[in-house]
């Protein structure tokens, strides 16, 4: 049976000393706390660090037992490892990086390696624990690089990778040393998840910018492999929080609460000790609600619960500082003898207790600077049940993608925050219940189970999807199948691209004039009156007229703006318009302008950027800008933006091979024998319009096509059609 191994740098279960020896207890974080509740099903497995250097052989065994006993591996870390790795690359290198705080990243070699080592060190445990069979789900930030090198060992292995933090604009991930190596490791899995859109669309223009690789419908085309990228707001375990709201021990724990601290309203605040989590700010801005709005004071409590986090971190103990210095002053400010305006907590709180703070607070003040998706405000949602309370919610949190009926704030509007915390505290219950029903129907049905179950169907179609892209050689048995089908026909149709497929490329476009061996082949495989040979190809027609025009061929030229059938004249399929090449000219000559080499060809009714000539890896990069660019003017144009070998082109939609060959194909009812050849990206449309049993053709690259063969060069293709003779 397939089982999923799930590998994360922590594991939900910690262990700790204690004068009696080790003890376990769940851990805290919103992805050990998210997925431990599930993933114990089927077998599965989970593969992490137990959250404490242990050395010792025999207590290691010890771990390792009370861990398997819950499905769990552990891998144990070093010290050193802890510290390069953990606090260093990982908590001062990528999670700053990945949360827009770019000033406080970190760049060391040493951390670096150590980084490189610990993946290496969960890749052994994951090939020791996996069956060629299992799913590998890979999680976060800490271990980037092992979706590659497990890839590398399993190459056939079915691999996922979800990243639980943002993922910044690429401008942010450029400037990282590393940053390559970094992106490939992601993209050894079969699926990357990410929690917004937002994330997912800068990881694609990350790859694209930096790597040069381009993608369509979320499907990446990274050398040899297709990768799937798309969005899983990660969901909780609904009916566990839901549950738990209602057991005895939370509604004790919400009275014990309640009677401690009188007759005031609660605003909760939730976090790790973390400086993405706003929570300096936040105090700031009750401080200035507390300020604005007097009648408040005495009135109503910050119960603010902070948990230890990553504490040997050198920002970390800095806010951590900071955070009891404004504590201190906001409560020796404004305290009287029988109120105090925050109730401050240091420590990590059993979840029973969690649930009767939720149940408790009036208000939830979720006010992160950054946060990937920020499972709290989740929490909150589902604990209130069907009370009255309202959320405030930071819209740099993943969460406000889903929560629009929480109160969205910009976390670095202090005057903002504070407005909120009033409008919070006067919002008529009526309004509450009606906002936080809403959130439960969506939290409730978008639920981490659901959340698992999305992942694993995309990851699934990731996997048939590359299936389909996967071509055989057009070796002698599949050539002796052709040629027998071809004798036996009435009716042949063959769909031949020029470019790249019957003619090998030049670095001057119009060095490609047919050879006499191409047109002899053309004039032979057209001299059969059973045969149709249609040139199919996005050159110019008057390029086409003049170099083959004289030969009994049928065109389609511009990928299908124009036709001419063998005794016809040229015709255009459609009324298109060419406006608005005055304003994307400009575009395209200013891409010329900074790419050496490259140039513009205009055809009647499309522009292209050709960049064979241009240095090869600058050419890449601005080929990746003009697209993005392109694509951003070309919506609201009517315009596609195609990339074609070396080519990037615009024209308008509607307007593909595609389209043409099917408008072709209708032509010929009785065709019995189809052939469609063609090399890059604009036959691909081609392909995905001939009907199943025709033969279809993808020439050079990596083989993978939408075609069901490939060969490797013009001359197999010209060798392939002279058999058919
Ligand atoms: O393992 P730690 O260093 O102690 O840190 C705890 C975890 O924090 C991060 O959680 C993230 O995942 C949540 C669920 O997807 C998400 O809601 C939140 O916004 C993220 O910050 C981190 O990503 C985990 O790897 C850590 O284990
Ligand atoms: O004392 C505590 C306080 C919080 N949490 C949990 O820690 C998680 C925090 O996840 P979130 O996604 O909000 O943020 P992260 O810490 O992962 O960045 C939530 O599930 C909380 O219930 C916990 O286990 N113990
Ligand atoms: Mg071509």
């Amino acid at each position: 049976m397939s089982r999923t191994i799930i590998v994360s740098n922590r594991l939900p279960t910690k262990a700790h000393r204690t004068e009696g020896g080790l003890d376990f207890t769940p851990s805290e974080g919103g992805l050990a706390t998210g997925l431990g509740s599930i993933y114990r099903a089927d077998g599965n497995i989970w593969i992490g660090w137990p959250g404490l250097v242990v050395e010792e052989p025999a207590e290691q065994q010890h771990v390792i037992d009370q861990l398997q006993a819950d499905s769990m591996r552990p891998v144990f870390l070093t010290e050193t490892e802890i510290r390069d790795f953990y606090e260093g690359f990982s908590n001062e290198t990528l999670w700053p990086t990945f949360h827009y705080f770019s000033q406080y990243a970190v760049f060391d070699q040493q951390q670096w390696e150590a980084y490189v080592a610990v993946n290496e060190k969960f890749c052994e445990a994951v090939l020791q624990e996996a069956g060629p069979e299992d799913t590998i789900w890979v999680h976060d930030y800490q271990l980037l690089l092992l979706p590659e090198m497990v890839r590398k060992a399993r190459p056939d292995s079915s691999i996922g990778f979800f990243l639980h933090i943002p993922f910044p604009s690429h401008e942010i991930i450029r400037a990282m040393p590393w940053r390559e190596q970094l992106l490939k490791g992601m993209l050894g899995a079969d699926l990357i998840g990410f929690h917004t859109y937002g994330y997912m669309r800068h990881f694609l223009s990350a790859v694209s910018q930096l790597l040069g690789y381009s993608s369509q419908n979320g499907m990446i085309e990274a050398g040899t492999r297709s990768v799937l990228v798309d969005a899983f707001p990660m969901g909780i375990d609904y009916d566990k929080y839901a549950e738990l709201a209602a057991s005895q021990a939370a509604i004790q724990s919400e009275q014990t609460y309640r009677e401690a601290l009188g007759n005031v309203r609660v605003i909760l605040s939730i976090d790790r000790l973390d400086y993405t989590k706003g929570i300096a700010q936040r105090l700031l801005a009750y401080e200035l609600m507390l300020q604005r709005y007097p009648e408040w004071r005495e009135q109503v409590t910050l119960f603010m619960l902070v948990v230890p986090s990553r504490d040997q971190v050198e920002k970390y103990k800095e806010l951590k500082e900071e955070i009891d210095e404004l504590v201190g002053r906001i409560t020796s400010t404004y305290r009287t003898l029988s109120w105090n305006p925050v109730q401050y907590f240091y420590r990590s709180f059993p979840i029973e207790d969690l649930a009767g703070l939720y149940r408790l607070a009036e208000v939830a003040l979720v006010t992160p600077m950054r946060d990937g998706m920020n499972l709290v405000a989740k929490e909150f949602v589902a604990c209130k049940g069907d009370r009255p309370g309202v959320l405030i919610l930071s819209e740099r949190a993943g969460a406000a993608r889903e929560l629009s009926d929480a109160i969205i704030i910009n976390p670095s509007d202090m005057p903002q925050v504070a407005e909120a915390m009033h409008e919070a505290l006067i919002m008529p219950e009526q309004e509450q219940r009606q906002r936080m029903a809403s959130m439960q129907a969506l939290v409730q049905q978008y639920n981490v189970h659901h959340w698992v179950q999305l992942f694993m169907d995309r990851l699934t179609y990731s996997k048939i999807k590359q299936q389909t892209l996967a071509t055989t050689k057009l070796d002698a048995e599949v050539l002796h199948e052709m040629v027998e089908k071809y004798r036996k026909a009435k009716q042949r149709l063959l769909f031949l691209d020029y470019d790249g497929t019957l003619a090998p490329f030049t670095k001057n476009p119009q060095k490609a004039r047919p050879d006499e061996d191409l047109l002899q082949l053309l004039r032979a495989l057209s001299a059969d009156e059973n045969n149709r040979v249609v040139i199919i190809s996005g050159r110019d027609r008057s390029t086409l007229q003049e170099w083959l025009g004289h030969l009994p061929l049928d065109f389609i030229a511009e990928h299908g703006v124009w036709y001419k059938s063998r005794d016809e004249e040229w015709t255009m399929a459609q009324a298109l318009r060419s406006d608005w090449k005055l304003e994307i000219r400009p575009i395209l000559a200013m891409h010329v302008s900074r790419t050496a080499g490259s140039f513009i060809e205009e055809k009647d009714y499309s522009l292209v950027w050709h960049y064979r000539r241009a240095d090869a890896e600058l050419a890449a990069v601005r080929a990746r800008e003009l697209i993005s660019h392109l694509n951003f003017l070309a919506t609201n144009n009517d315009l596609q933006v195609m990339e074609g070998n070396k080519v990037v082109e615009v024209k308008s939609t509607g307007v593909n091979k595609g389209v043409a060959a099917a408008r072709w194909l209708a032509n010929y009812p009785e065709a019995n024998f189809i052939l469609a050849m063609g090399d890059d990206r604009t036959d691909e449309d081609t392909f995905r319009a001939m009907p199943e049993d025709a033969f279809t053709v993808k020439v050079g690259g990596t083989g993978r096509s939408l075609a069901l063969y490939h060969l490797s060069t013009t001359n197999e293709v010209r060798r392939t059609l002279r058999a058919l003779l």
